[in-house]
């Protein structure tokens, strides 16, 4: 409050020379206690007082005489803009108890007496207590404050709300009677106000603050501000959790393997990681606060975090290298606030190396799945093996002779004529048919798994072991027949092993001792030339012998053309009833193209091109055209070809003839092959499998 909102305003004035009565006129009107007197410009040149006026009265002038020899000239003077607090020393020092107002020029505007000012005390007072009563009302901590005896005298609706009781309740009340445990007496007692104590009230334990109130040094009563300590208690909790959560966030974020770094709005970096800041070379702390641009070469995340528009896995060049960076808006309650980016900045040759392992344990994954699919899936017999040829008819009769003894099998023939099936049915027909029929294919096997697949393993042989080790194939076969398939892909040293197992039918497992007997018809197979194989050192002639002691060639396809037509609409009827589909006959050129074609995948690649054609048949008929195409351009110029085959095709062809180069080059050796081509073993069976080799 200022001094021109209590001043009274437009008091009349006296001017020098003006006579005694003109003043005692003045002094009727107004009631005042003085009358400034002001000259013509309007400054102040005194005050006539009441006391003035009577004084020069009794001392018998008249009233004719001039008011200028009578007049007070020490005048308390005080501008418009006078705060309330300095008038109030002014008035409590001056002789007359009122003074005069002026303008900052100096101007008579209004005067102000002790009226006004109890008035404007009055008003200040009220605002005062009506702020103070806001404050106590909407404080969150409770207050309770008492008199000097220590009465209560005042409790705000946080104080009811945490102590339970009401304000009216317990006004006038001596506080240690009504709210025992809060000790406001002491601090009357001693004048010494307390801070951070804690206290028991109302069975909440409190925090509470407390002082005296005194007023010119005399003690008037006490103050307590309190809060609840369980609420604090639980704040502090949280915050400490927070703390925790955001130094793990720190270190995980620190040590992640890629670079991370966060925006705001305005693209201002809010944080950067260790792993990304050690990268490029520079302080976390000098890139914080910084825009990313000037940070980071060729950055867009100032530009996401002001579209949210994510971007995903794109490549940004950063001191003339690439590097693949994955870019987050940041939304909060529906609003973009920053971004975050995700940069993938090591080497290059790691993650070849990792997705070179992660290949190899899919190749693994890949044989144990068609292991899996092999153990549940059908047995063969003779009657689901589709023949008419002479020569099956012959094999056959062969072949079940066979199954009657305990002989060890060899089954030579191309790849894909069909010697698992005859293995299969050859079980079938044995004594054995009850026991298991166990296939190991040893080209498909991951080489560094061989051993351990053929034997077993004992308990704790190696890292990552089964607990309890785990039986090998030949342990599983016991009582039945093992079938061990591409046997001339087998390493020189598991061909010795293998020799002592059929020798004496007898083995340990891998990291055990204890020698393992087994009852255990072999039958094998292969499509290699053992016999050049042997001459050339490659295979065991010992093991050979024993593996050829019955010895059943099951011949290409290409050399028993009977067999095609049976065979296809067996193939038909098989992928009709998969695919759901229709496809009951074949076009006459149809069936021309199928004779005419040299099958050097046999009876596997025919199936695989049966399966193809129906899914391209329209009609329910296979014509020329649903078949690949290199099947009926064997002589086709190249140039030719080109422009007919699809892509697919073209690049099946492709494949075809890179892997029967390299087959041929390795003279059939799949181990060699593969090494030739640059991939795994496992991995080029699969190939041959999907090309129909
Ligand atoms: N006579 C047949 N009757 C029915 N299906 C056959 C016949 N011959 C082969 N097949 C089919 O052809 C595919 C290849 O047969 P199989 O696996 O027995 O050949 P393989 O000579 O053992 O080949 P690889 O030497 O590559 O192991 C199989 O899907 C099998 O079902």
């Amino acid at each position: 409050m200022r001094m021109k909102d209590f001043m009274t305003p437009d008091v009349p004035a006296l001017q020098p020379g003006d006579n005694l009565r003109r003043a005692v006129e003045l002094f009727r009107q107004t009631r005042l206690d003085g009358i400034p007197v002001v000259n013509e410009k309007g400054f102040l040149v005194g005050l006539l007082t009441r006391v003035n006026l009577f004084d020069a009265l009794l001392e018998g002038f008249d009233l004719h005489k001039t008011v200028d020899d009578f007049l007070t000239r020490k005048v308390v003077t005080v501008y418009l803009d006078t705060p309330y607090q300095e008038v109030v020393e002014s008035v409590k020092t001056s002789p007359v108890g009122m003074g005069v107002v002026v303008d900052n020029n100096n101007r008579v505007r209004g005067v102000f007496t002790k009226v006004d000012m109890i008035t404007a005390l009055f008003r200040e007072s009220d605002l005062l207590s009506a702020r103070l009563r806001a404050v106590y009302q909407a404080m969150h901590n409770g207050i309770v404050s008492v008199d000097e005896a220590g009465c209560i005298t005042m409790l705000n609706p946080a104080a009811e709300l945490l102590l339970g009781v009401r304000e009216k309740d317990v006004l006038d009340k001596h506080v240690a009677s009504a709210l025992p445990g809060l000790d406001l007496t002491g601090v009357i007692e001693t004048d010494r106000g307390e801070v951070g104590k804690k206290c028991l009230v109302a069975g909440r334990a409190l925090l509470v603050n407390s002082t005296p109130i005194a007023d010119n040094g005399i003690i008037m009563g006490a103050m307590a501000i309190f809060q609840d300590l369980t609420e604090l208690e639980q704040v502090a909790a949280e915050l400490e959790s927070v703390r925790t959560l955001k130094n793990t966030l720190q270190t995980v974020l620190d040590i992640a393997y890629d670079g991370i770094v966060v925006v705001n709005k305005e693209g201002m970096i809010t944080f950067i990681n260790q792993s990304l800041a050690d990268f490029f070379g520079f302080d976390p702390g000098d890139a914080v606060g910084r825009h990313v641009t000037g940070v980071l070469e060729n950055s867009r995340l100032h530009i996401v975090a002001r579209t949210g528009v994510p971007e995903n896995a794109r490549l940004q060049q950063v001191g003339g290298s690439y590097y693949v960076v994955s870019r987050l808006p940041i939304v909060e309650n529906g609003q973009v606030v920053g971004a975050v980016g995700k940069m993938m900045f090591r080497n290059l040759e790691e993650i070849r190396e990792l997705a070179r392992r992660m290949d190899a344990l899919e190749n693994e994954l890949n044989y144990y799945r068609e292991e899996l699919r092999k153990a549940g899936g059908n047995h063969y017999t003779f009657d689901n093996i589709i023949m008419v040829s002479p020569s099956m008819i012959n094999l056959k009769r062969e072949a079940l002779q066979a199954a009657r003894g305990v002989s060890t099998v060899l089954l030579r023939g191309e790849s894909g004529t069909g010697k698992d099936l005859f293995a299969q049915a050859i079980h079938a027909a044995s004594p054995r048919r009850g026991g298991p029929f166990i296939k190991v294919n040893c080209a498909a096997i991951p080489e560094h798994l061989l051993e351990s697949e053929f034997f077993g393993y004992a308990p704790g042989a190696f890292t990552g072991a089964q607990r309890g080790g785990k039986p090998g194939r030949f342990e599983l076969a016991h009582g039945g027949t093992i079938f061990l398939d591409e046997i001339g892909d087998m390493s020189p040293g598991l061909q010795a092993k293998l020799l002592r197992v059929l020798q004496d039918r007898e083995f340990e497992r891998v990291g055990g001792t204890r020698p393992i007997q087994v009852d255990v018809r072999v039958i094998a197979a292969t499509n290699r030339d053992l016999e050049d194989m042997v001459a050339k050192g490659d295979f065991r002639e010992d093991l050979f012998y024993r593996l050829n002691v019955i010895a059943l060639a099951v011949p290409p396809l290409r050399e028993r053309q009977e067999d095609i037509l049976p065979l296809v609409h067996c193939f038909l009827q098989k992928y009709n009833s998969l695919c759901g589909m229709n496809v009951s006959d074949l076009a006459p050129e149809t069936i021309e193209v199928l004779r005419a074609y040299h099958w050097p995948g046999n009876v596997r690649e025919l199936e695989n091109v049966i399966e193809r054609a129906i899914n391209f048949a329209t009609g329910g008929i296979i014509r020329v055209k649903d078949l690949p195409a290199y099947l009926s351009r064997v002589d086709e110029p190249a140039g030719k070809r080109a422009v007919v085959a699809n892509y697919r095709d073209r690049l099946g062809e492709a494949e075809r003839e890179i892997i029967f180069s390299a087959i041929k080059a390795a003279g059939g050796n799949k181990t060699k092959a593969a090494r030739i081509l640059g991939i795994s073993r496992s991995r080029l069976y699969e190939k041959l499998k999907k090309l129909g080799l």
